[in-house]
């Protein structure tokens, strides 16, 4: 049972703006499709049957990140998703904004421009803060409701997501209420085995404080991608280090440290650091290097075989696996192994298994995993993870104080 109002207790007829997440992966400056896109698009069929009509508000990236981009792309995957048009406009909150939303009528749908470009969006603060902002002052009075359904992205306290519902009548949409239901109900499950938790990708911030919050559901912890490699620093290997122009790991070591050394020492034996990990030869090959050999080279982009073999037979041997984030930059064939072979793994034994993030859960779609071999596939990464932990999520919490 929810705690909030869903889209079923809206009234037919209505201006909306609904709050999605459809932050995609960027390859040479094009936005990818995703399952987060056909997933919002059910909430937004729905609501078009109402006969609502509907401005949609999301982000891409985060200022400074190549991934940072317009949303232009976005409402054209969109579109495709719904076989409707998706109307564009480069703006958020300002007069062509505002000029787009009151030409909206019924059935009408528009992505207005990425909200990060408003520095009002990002800094995490208060939802009595946040709606205060212009941002919220000025697109609130616009609509009639607000839906949020952006699930994935409930873990931010971030304007659009936390700011809106306390000056406006607030609902879930059918994504924000799907995972919410389905992530509740995996934290309220036990069970009889062992359980294995694959960690990887790229966000430290969002990945490390889960060995600590999990320990009590967690049996051991398999680590990959970007964190594994900060986990082996911390372990004194000689990985983990931003060379040949890489940025992904310095600045995340300098904030994390503390931490990382600290669960290292507290949790050795839950945690599995890879043995081997793989980078590209001077020819452009995959090339696999032990651990214990490697002095600072270039980034590595996936764990090495023996690696990802040693994951996949731990995930075999579970009675539940989670995985958030991916073992390597599967989006490169060369260095998808990783993480492929420890997901069909996962997807060939009976064990209860959820895999996701919005940029790992594309693994089953690239590289042909069935998604009905695992108990579930969800669109979120760092909210997932946190929901599976106990914490509440701000997002969810400003539509359960309405209710
Ligand atoms: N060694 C690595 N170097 C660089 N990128 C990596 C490495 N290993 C994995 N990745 C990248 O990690 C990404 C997935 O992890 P990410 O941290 O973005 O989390 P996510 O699963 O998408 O969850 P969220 O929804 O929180 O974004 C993949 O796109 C993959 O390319
Ligand atoms: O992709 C995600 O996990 C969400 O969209 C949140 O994005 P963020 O990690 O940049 O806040």
């Amino acid at each position: 049972m929810t705690t909030f109002q869903t889209i079923d207790d809206l009234e037919p007829g209505r201006r909306l703006l609904v709050r999605i997440d459809v932050n995609a992966a960027v390859e040479d400056g094009i936005v990818q499709d995703s399952r987060r896109f056909a997933r919002h698009a059910e909430t937004i069929r729905e609501l078009l049957a109402d006969d609502h009509a509907v401005a949609l508000l999301a982000h891409q990236g985060r200022p400074g990140r190549d991934t940072f981009v317009s949303l232009e792309g976005h409402a054209e995957i969109l579109a495709d998703h719904l076989d409707h048009p998706v109307a564009f406009v480069a703006d958020t909150a300002g007069e062509d904004a505002l000029a787009a939303i009151e030409d909206l009528e019924s059935g009408d749908v528009l992505l207005l421009g990425n909200v990060r470009m408003c520095d009002e969006e990002l800094p995490e603060e208060e939802p009595d803060v946040k709606a205060e902002t212009a941002l919220v002052r000025t697109l609130a009075p616009a609509f009639d409701a607000y839906v949020g359904d952006a699930y994935s992205a409930a873990h931010r306290s971030h304007a659009s997501i936390v700011g809106f519902p306390r000056v406006m009548d607030a609902y879930a949409g059918r994504v924000m209420e799907r995972e919410y239901t389905a992530i509740t109900a995996v934290r309220e499950r036990e069970f009889d085995g062992p359980v294995t938790m694959v960690l990887g990708g790229t966000k430290a911030e969002d990945t490390i404080p889960i060995v600590e919050r999990l320990d009590d559901t967690v049996d051991r912890f398999c680590l990959g991608g970007v964190v594994g490699e900060l986990f082996l620093r911390a372990d004194g290997h000689d990985v983990g280090y931003d060379v040949a122009g890489s940025s992904r790991f310095d600045h995340q070591w300098e904030t994390h440290r503390d931490d990382l050394e600290r669960i290292l020492d507290a949790y050795r034996d839950e945690l599995f650091l890879p043995t081997d990990l793989a980078d590209e030869d001077g020819d452009g090959n995959r090339r696999e290097v032990p651990v214990d050999g490697i002095r600072k080279s270039q980034p590595f982009l996936d764990v090495g075989s023996e690696t990802a073999d040693r994951y996949a037979d731990l995930a075999s041997d579970s009675a539940a696996v989670f995985v958030k984030g991916a073992l390597g930059v599967f989006e490169d064939e060369r260095f998808a192994d990783g993480t492929v072979t420890v997901v069909s793994a996962i997807a060939e034994s009976d064990c209860f298994s959820v895999v996701g993030g919005g940029d790992t859960a594309r693994v089953v779609e690239l590289y042909d995993v069935d998604e009905d071999d695992f108990s579930r596939v969800t669109i979120a990464g760092g909210a997932y993870v946190r929901a599976l932990t106990g914490e509440p999520l701000v997002g969810i919490d400003v539509l359960e104080d309405q209710h």
